[in-house]
This record gives structure tokens, sequence and C-alpha cells, in this order.
């Protein structure tokens, strides 16, 4: 047999049919739905009198559009918009029989942690969403990605999935962290090496020892943003940590099943003389704590840098630095750690897991964010929520000056009324800063948890290795 990828392996096991030109028809294991790509999906089906073919295998929560603050059953707080798509999961939920977390369900939160939370991800899946940032479910070592509303409909059809395949690349991060630097610094640093467009066409497989030595959840903050850098999918092979995280999850198999599923995982890696058709390799001690400065992903710098000039670009790179240093209201040449923030934003379904709010935490423990900074953490689901609590997070958060929120996307997109007002500049834990994304005019700078925090307490972006204890 030839050598194969992780993607191969997962690929090969899922294709339903080929055509002659190459294109599959892929058998979907998981179907996750919010309620932004979707109402027009269930409209479709029901136009065309079809059921959902595996509705025990298709897994709505709402999350975009869904208010944070504890009035948030009160509808009067979202907009007429929002109402009416969260209605419209509720109904298309109920009627054809999916699996539903309703956001009076406290398991409700963003689609990508509820996936993983509740063992729906599972090793060696095809997990698909009609939501981009569906890659996160990679870390469990199962092709995940993003499809679109006609597709949506397509997979409650039937299941599966047209696809062609894509590419293989290796993002290889080697060797040991330094201290202060986190899951989010590499995944921000391989986007700043490959750019935007550097895995277009390829699905990334993260590996190599910083990656290994990574959680669950730090793996899903990698994977997260792999389509930020343009990929497909991105995946980490599955290890004794994966097979951890699994076991008695409400979703996971159990007892005979759960052998029988182990002997399929265990075989879920790239074979040694595997083909890649491209690969990078970052040595993980260069990493350093990253920040965005502009207004794409890629736009990344070590803290320690300095906002750069249009001219060290080249290109139509040139206008587009000139137009995202003018947006961001920055000046060329400027210490990044000399940009001065007005709002923290700690959640989204890079960093709104329970690991990211222990990283937050034991930076702002005992004490107090700067004055007149608007600052909330916003868990990525009810359950995340609820351990935060229990852990005393919560209340360490809430002595510091931060609003604690309920679960939902949040300000990570302006759908929902956590947003920037216009000029308003905000250390975010999410992972895109384009132009509004978090409000019309406002302005992202993307950064991991810890640095988050220590913006919230210095009103300026942070190294957090300088923070004075
Ligand atoms: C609204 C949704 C379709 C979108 C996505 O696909 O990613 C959103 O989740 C985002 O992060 O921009
Ligand atoms: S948290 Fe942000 S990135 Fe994630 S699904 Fe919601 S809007 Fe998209």
């Amino acid at each position: 047999m030839s050598p194969k990828t992780l993607y191969d392996k997962i690929w090969d096991a899922h294709v339903a049919h080929e055509a002659d030109d190459g294109t599959c028809l892929l058998y979907i294991d998981r179907h996750l739905v919010h309620e932004v790509t979707s109402p027009q999906a269930f409209e479709g089906l029901r136009m065309t009198g079809r059921t959902v073919r595996r509705p025990d295998q298709t897994i709505a929560v709402p999350d975009h559009n869904v208010p944070t603050t504890l009035d948030r059953a009160n509808a009067a707080t979202m907009t007429e918009d929002s109402r009416v798509q969260v209605a419209a999961l509720d109904t298309n939920a109920k009627e054809f029989g999916l699996h539903y977390y309703p956001v009076s369900d406290v398991r409700q939160g963003i689609v990508h942690i509820v996936g993983p939370e509740q063992g729906w991800t599972l090793p060696g899946m095809t997990v698909v969403c009609g939501d981009s940032h569906t890659a996160t479910h990679g870390a469990f070592g199962s092709l995940a990605h993003g499809i679109g509303t006609s597709e949506v409909e397509h997979v409650l059809a039937t299941q599966t999935l047209i696809q062609k395949k894509s590419k293989n690349m290796k993002v290889e991060i080697t060797g040991k962290l330094a201290p202060g630097v986190t899951a989010k610094d590499i995944t921000m640093t391989v986007i700043g090496e490959t750019g935007t467009a550097g895995g277009t066409g390829y699905v990334i497989e993260y590996c190599g020892e910083a990656i290994r030595d990574l959680s669950m959840e730090g793996r899903m903050t990698v994977c997260n943003m792999a389509i930020e850098g343009g990929a497909r999918a991105g995946l980490i092979a599955p290890d004794d940590k994966t097979f951890e995280y699994c076991k008695g999850r409400p979703h996971a198999p159990k007892g005979a099943q759960w052998e029988a599923a182990m002997g399929w995982w265990k075989t879920l890696y790239s074979d040694d003389d595997a083909h890649w058709d491209k690969v990078i390799t970052i040595k993980g001690e260069d990493i350093a704590p990253a920040v965005t400065w502009g207004t794409s992903p890629e736009d990344v710098l070590p803290i320690t840098a300095k906002v750069p000039a249009a001219s060290d670009f080249t290109g139509g790179k040139v206008d587009a630095a000139k137009r995202a240093i003018e947006y961001m209201g920055l000046t060329e040449g400027m210490a990044l750690t000399d940009i001065e923030i007005d709002t923290v934003f700690i959640g989204s379904c890079t960093n709104g897991r329970i690991e990211d709010l222990r990283a937050a935490a034991a930076v702002l423990k005992g004490k107090k964010i700067k004055e007149g900074m608007r600052a909330m953490i916003v868990p990525g689901s009810g359950l995340v929520r609820a351990q935060a609590e229990e852990e005393g997070l919560a209340d360490i958060f809430k002595d510091a000056g931060f609003e604690w929120r309920l679960a939902g996307c949040s300000m990570c997109l302006a759908m929902n009324p956590d947003q920037l007002a216009p000029g308003e500049r905000c250390a975010s834990t999410s992972n895109r800063n384009f132009e509004g994304r978090q409000g019309f005019k406002g302005r992202t700078h993307l950064m991991s948890p810890a640095m988050a925090a220590a913006a919230a307490l210095t009103g300026r972006l942070t190294d957090i290795r300088q923070l004075d204890a």
C-alpha cells in the first residue's frame, strides 16, 4: 500500500463515489448547523418536499445573533433580523427532528465549542458546518470544513457533499514554546509567515513537538485559524490526549463501540514517507507573543515590533498597508506596545474555552483593569461558563472589572448587540480583524487571551512577558 497522509486516510474512508474528473461524493459524519447559514437550506427542503437524511447526526445551535447579556431571553435586546434567524432555527430544528441546544439550554454556545464538548466531534470523521471556522474540529484528527448554504441543503438532504480533493501541506512546529507563548501565537505566526493565501488549495496538518505538547483546547485554537491562512481545513493527528478528551462525552461511543472506534483512531496518522505538496517548518522557540496591527490576519508581528511602513511592502501590498494603517489610526514606525486600546474582548470559537479563561484569570487575579476600559469575557458555551464559575474564575474577572457574559459569538463579529463604536480599538482574542468586523469603523487587534488580559490592565498592547507581577 502506498503511504498516506492523515488527510488521505480520512478522505479515502469517506468517498462514496468518484467521478472520472476526480470529483467525489463524500459521506458526512456530522453536520453542525447555526442560525445564519441554514434558514434558506431548510426552506429549500420544504419547497421540494424533502426531509433531513440523518437528523440523528445533525446538530443545531444558535450562536452568532444571540445577545450575551443576562436579559437575553427578552427578545427586545435583538434586532428583527437576528430574531427571525434564531426563530427559524428553533422551528427547523424541531420540525426536522435535529439535536438542538436552544438559547435556554445550558449546553448552548458557539457551534465549534459545543460540538467537541458534547462528543459529536470525534477522530477520523468528516464534519461540516455552514461556517468557515469549522476547521476548529480538525484538532481531533477529523476532516472538518466550512460549506456554503446550498451545500448545507445538499448535506441536509443527502448526508453527502461533492468535493474535490485538496493537496497536502505539512506545518511543523518543532521544539518547545517559550514562556508566555501560546497556541494562538503559533497559529497567528504561521499566518504571518504564509499569508492569507498560503494554504489555498491545501489541507494543512499541524505537527511537531510544540503541537503535540498542546492541550486539546490549544489544538482547537490552532486549527480554528487554518481558514485564515487560506486552507480548506487544518488537522492534527489524534493521540492519547485526544482520546482522553473524547472519552465519556455525551455522544462519544461507549464500551465495545469505543474499543472498535479506538481500533480505527489509532491508525490515524500520516505515514512516515507520505507525500507532502508543501512543507513549512517553524521553530517553537522562535515564536513570540503575536499581535495584528492591520486589517488582515496576516498583518501579524511579534509584540516587540513596530508598526510597519507601507514602503516596507511590495506590489499591491503597499496600498493595502497604507489603507490598513490609516483605517487602524496608527503611525508608521510606532511601537506596537504604544498602541492604546479602550475595549477588550476575550471569547470566540478561537479562544472561548476553559483553558483560555484560565489563562486570562491567571493574568487578572487580584488586579483591576485600567479605568474607563470596557472589557468583557464571553465563555464559548454555557458549560464553559458554569465551569469557570465553579473554578472561581468568574469572580476574578468580575473583581478585575470585566463583564461576565452568557455564551455566544458576541463581539467576534457585529451580528449581535456586542459591537465596537466607530473608532473604538479592541484587544480581541477572536480570529478576524477585517474592517468593520467588530462594528462599523471599529479597530481590532488579534492576540492570545493572556495578552488581551494584560492589555486590559495597562490600557495598551502589552508584552505579557514584561507585565509586572
Ligand atoms: C456567519 C458565518 C457564515 C461566518 C463564517 O463562515 O465564518 C462567521 O462565523 C465568521 O466567523 O465570519
Ligand atoms: S465565534 Fe466568531 S469566528 Fe467563531 S463562529 Fe462565531 S463569528 Fe465565526
